[in-house]
């Protein structure tokens, strides 16, 4: 196509904050909507709503340069663009292992009735298969002009590298069900499709099921090597050792084999829940009844963290100062979704101990969302006097500290490392009781 679309991003979250920014970066025009005033304020002033690498800089460069800006009226997005990606959020329903799509819906409503000449919608949240062709029947009710058709295009970014991911996929998929609808929508993949980027072209139910299914193989491949691990913790093997000797089998390949405290952030942990659950509505649960267990293993391996600072406590944490050095889901994120890290912080506070939590980057979001806890302002400041230490969240930051010199900070040497990443050796040389998951 010689002229590139205009692009709308509705929902300007995790997702879609980058989506929009990264397709300026691209070249194209693009108008980036959300319901939260709040975040579009925040956008509009060129500053990113949460920690992501890479992205401040491209919103600020991008805002003044003129080819994008942020609105609350959804009249504004359909008059501005041709093709609109939904990427609202997705997230469990609470007290159920099922999706809750009513912002998706209600993101179709709001779009549907502006849409008075020919465009095309793209899906992107992550959502159960069968929804995009409720949403199809959505638009053909309520959209004033029948041509508008819909496509679905998962997206798999990684927080902590989405602009990247997002610049240079590993693939495109492309759920249509037309020839004008995948011509519209490599379109607004132009530059990403020249580069040479894999593009799968499939039907809806294919490009929904892509995405839960390729979470679920990394939730499972984490939850197997956690498996593991609980074997080498009764066994006396090393879990390190055994994911790189298993890992140099090309076939297995050596990443997502790290274990330690497990998965957790937006994404794995409710994408796999809402997967079993669909699955049931459809009558074919046991095709993903393995998925209980990932979610088992992974919730143990949490159980498991905190019984360890026990072991080195003698049975209580009644009382005891513990540094909790992380609360992101992982690290180079804000994110606290689902976070191990901070789940094993307030297990430890509710027993009791006196819990003194430090991350370089999701103190806020942490305290927003536990604001019983207490939080400290630095490494230094968590660890002073610090019966014990527990890595939760592996920042550069603290798998590069110095056994010597935390060990002046703390009164007690005596570390649980959640991730994995210290060297056993190195810290029992300096004196350090030293407990990981899997290890010896
Ligand atoms: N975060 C990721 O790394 C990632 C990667 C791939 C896919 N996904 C999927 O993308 C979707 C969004 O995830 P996220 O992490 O960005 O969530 P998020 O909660 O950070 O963002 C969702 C945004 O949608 C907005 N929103 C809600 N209702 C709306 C409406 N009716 N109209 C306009 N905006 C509305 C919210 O205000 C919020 O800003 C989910 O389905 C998720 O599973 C996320
Ligand atoms: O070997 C590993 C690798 C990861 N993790 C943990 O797994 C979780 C998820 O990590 P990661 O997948 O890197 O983060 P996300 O940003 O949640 O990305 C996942 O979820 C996104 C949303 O669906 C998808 O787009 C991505 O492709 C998919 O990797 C984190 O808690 C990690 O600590 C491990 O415990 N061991």
């Amino acid at each position: 196509m010689s002229e590139l679309p205009k692009l709308s991003v509705i929902g300007t979250g995790y997702l879609g904050a980058t989506h929009a920014v990264s397709m300026v970066e691209l070249g194209y025009e693009v108008i980036g909507l959300d319901v939260d005033q709040a975040k579009i304020d925040l956008l509009r002033a060129g500053k990113v709503p949460f920690f992501e690498p890479e992205l401040p800089e491209l919103l600020e460069k991008h805002v003044n340069g003129g080819r994008l800006r942020f609105t609350t009226d959804y009249a504004e997005v359909a008059e501005f663009a041709d093709v609109h990606f939904v990427c609202v959020g997705t997230p469990q329903r609470p007290g159920e292992l099922a999706a809750d799509l009513t912002y998706v819906e209600a993101a179709f409503r709001s779009l549907a009735p502006h849409l008075d000449r020919r465009a095309l919608v793209v899906g992107k949240s992550t959502v159960p298969a069968g929804t995009a062709v409720r949403m199809e029947a959505l638009l053909q009710d309520l959209a004033p002009n029948k041509e508008v058709e819909l496509a679905w295009n998962p997206e798999f970014l990684r927080e902590g590298f989405a602009v990247q991911d997002t610049l240079r996929p590993d693939r495109l998929v492309l759920g249509v069900h037309s020839d004008w609808a995948e011509k519209t929508i490599r379109s607004a993949f132009e530059p990403v499709i020249k580069a040479g980027t894999p593009v799968v072209v499939t039907d809806f139910a294919t490009a929904e099921l892509v995405k839960v299914a390729a979470n679920s193989f990394l939730a499972t491949k984490i939850s197997f090597i956690n498996a593991m691990a609980e074997i080498c913790e009764t066994t006396g093997a090393d879990v390190t050792q055994l994911a790189e000797a298993i890992g140099h089998d090309a076939r297995i390949g050596r990443k997502f084999l790290n274990a330690g405290l497990g998965f957790g952030g937006g994404c794995l942990p409710k994408d796999i829940r809402a997967f079993i659950a669909r699955a049931g509505e459809l009558g074919v649960d046991q095709a993903v009844s393995f998925l209980h267990e990932v979610d088992s293993i992974n919730q143990r391996r949490r159980a498991r963290t905190v019984d360890l600072g026990l072991d080195l406590l003698d049975g209580s944490y009644r009382g005891a100062k513990v540094a909790a050095l992380g609360a992101a889901f992982k690290p180079n994120s804000d994110d606290i979704r689902d976070s191990p890290a901070l789940d094993v912080a307030a297990a430890i506070g509710r027993r009791e101990g006196q819990v003194m939590i430090y991350d370089p980057q999701a103190i806020e979001t942490a305290r927003a969302k536990q604001p019983e806890l207490n939080y400290a302002t630095s490494l230094e400041d968590a660890l002073d006097g610090a019966d014990i230490v527990f890595l939760l969240t592996e920042w550069d930051e603290f798998k590069f500290m110095h056994p010597g010199v935390v060990g002046k900070l703390v009164a007690q040497r005596k570390i649980v490392d959640g991730r994995n990443v210290l060297d056993p050796v190195q810290w029992r040389q300096a004196g350090w009781q030293y407990r990981a998951l899997g290890r010896p």
